[in-house]
């Protein structure tokens, strides 16, 4: 288990150090797809747009949840910024420095992470929904785009 997360550890330092850069982008897109925002903005928005969309939300948000509860209970995973204070596989008080954001300061159980994989869902269910939308309106355009170039011919 230790190899896994000091290379976790690695992997984070490498995205602090070499991405920080789009730092306030990739906060955005991680505040946008909270999980919390479902019931009280995704929810109501989208079960006006379109019904499917919004009830594939609500199930994201149940379904999520509970497999991201069972799975913490099973794994009970440690978090990275206090696994290097507590393990003993960094010499002499040379444990790695990792930045901490509001968002990561969690008292739970770490692993799996609940923010990760609430908001890869809520962001797979919005693109999902924009691209089949987009689609749907292309093929009408091309199908309109289709009659009128046949009814000028005629
Ligand atoms: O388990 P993590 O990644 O610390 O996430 C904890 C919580 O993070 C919040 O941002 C989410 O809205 C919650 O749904 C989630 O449970």
């Amino acid at each position: 288990m230790d190899l896994l997360h000091s290379n976790g550890v690695l992997i984070i330092q490498h995205l602090q150090r070499d991405y920080r850069a789009y730092q306030d982008f990739l906060n955005f897109m991680s505040h946008v797809g909270d999980p919390r925002n479902i019931f009280s903005i995704y929810f109501p928005l989208w079960f006006q747009l379109n019904q499917v969309v919004g009830t594939k939300m609500i199930w994201v948000a149940v379904i999520g949840d509970w497999f991201n509860l069972i799975f913490k209970w099973i794994l009970f995973g440690h978090r990275p910024y206090w696994w290097v204070q507590e393990t003993m596989i960094y010499p002499n008080q040379s444990s790695p420095c990792l930045e901490q954001f509001p968002i990561t300061c969690e008292t739970g159980p770490g692993s799996p992470s609940g923010h990760a994989m609430g908001s890869s869902c809520v962001w797979y269910v919005m693109v999902t929904a924009a691209l089949s939308y987009t689609v749907r309106w292309k093929d009408k355009s091309a199908v309109t785009l289709h009659r009128h170039s046949c009814g000028s011919s005629i």
